[in-house]
């Protein structure tokens, strides 16, 4: 929620809950591309179906921002892309500064994703000095040595981190004190931030086990429904005593930390928004 966060911008001042907030992206990214087909109009329905979420809450969601749309007549299109993005700090330029230009630096570096949506890679930035000076994605690669110079000279208050993860605690104490406010953390490891620091971290692999979790899942209850599979072969085994040692029942059971996450998952449920960056 949007309590403690006084002193933010008056246009979060409102009172917005992050979830409202974490669905306005997918919201977005749907009007763009009915904005980019130039269809002037969307019913809550439509849009709903767009943004993979449920029209109750997407309506509900708009009565935050004070919009309503026309009985018969739907969302325009035009304006709610004006509205979100306004709300969403996007109608000014963001530059972000990305750290660690290996693999993943690199491949964000090219990105042309963050330029179209008002980020601006303003530098990038390693501490393999063999990297300084070297272009990806037609800029220069700057030393870490520069790190706090780069930040205030151009204004940054975003940074990205792709460093290995021992590195990307000492990184983020950098650029906090240089002046940045909100960290995307690549790095698999959970930053400790002060207050008025937003971290977000993107971890593919969480995602990948999320959907292992499923897979199995899905594998345990077509072999249940097969009458196949460990759990049928146990019980058969235990029937006639001539079990052939496979696996417990409880082999096929997920482990309750994997349990717990997919419950997580589920709880996105239909609307699909469990997000592949979370708050850290
Ligand atoms: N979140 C995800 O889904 C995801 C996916 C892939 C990789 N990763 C993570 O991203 C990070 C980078 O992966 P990669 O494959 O690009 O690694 P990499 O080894 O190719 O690149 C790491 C870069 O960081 C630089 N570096 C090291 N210490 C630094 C420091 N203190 N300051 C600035 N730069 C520093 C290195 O010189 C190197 O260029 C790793 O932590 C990896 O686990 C995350």
């Amino acid at each position: 929620m949007a309590t403690g966060r006084t002193h933010r911008p008056a246009t979060r001042s409102r009172g917005i809950p992050e979830a409202t907030v974490a669905r306005l992206p997918l919201y977005l990214r749907a009007l763009t591309a009915l904005s980019e087909r130039s269809v002037p109009t969307v019913s809550s329905e439509e849009l709903a179906t767009a943004a993979g979420v449920n029209s109750a809450k997407l309506r509900k969601d708009f009565s935050y921002l004070g919009s309503y749309g026309t009985r018969g007549v739907g969302y325009d299109v035009e304006y709610l892309v004006y509205q979100i993005s306004r709300e969403l700090g996007l109608t000014q330029d963001w530059p972000v500064v990305i750290v660690g230009i290996g693999n993943l630096g690199a491949a964000l570096a090219n990105y042309g994703g963050f330029a179209s949506r008002g980020f601006r890679v303003a530098a990038l930035i390693d501490a393999d000095p063999a990297m300084a000076g070297k272009p990806v994605a037609g800029m220069p690669v700057q030393h870490t040595d520069d790190l706090e110079k780069i930040i205030e000279e151009n204004g940054v208050s975003i940074g990205v981190i792709a460093t290995p993860a021992g590195a990307a605690q000492q990184v983020s104490e950098r650029l906090i004190a240089a002046g940045v406010t909100s960290i995307l953390n690549f790095a698999p490891t959970v930053l400790s931030v002060p207050d008025g620091v937003d971290v977000r971290k993107v971890d593919l692999s969480i995602e990948l086990q999320i959907l292992a979790f499923h897979e199995q899942r899905k594998a345990g209850e077509e072999a249940a429904a097969a009458g196949t599979g460990p759990v049928a072969e146990a019980a058969a085994g235990a029937g006639t005593g001539t079990g052939t040692g496979a696996a417990p029942a409880a082999a096929v059971e997920p482990p309750a930390g994997r349990a717990a996450a997919a419950a997580a998952a589920r709880k996105g449920g239909p609307e699909g928004d469990v997000p592949a960056v979370m708050p850290a």
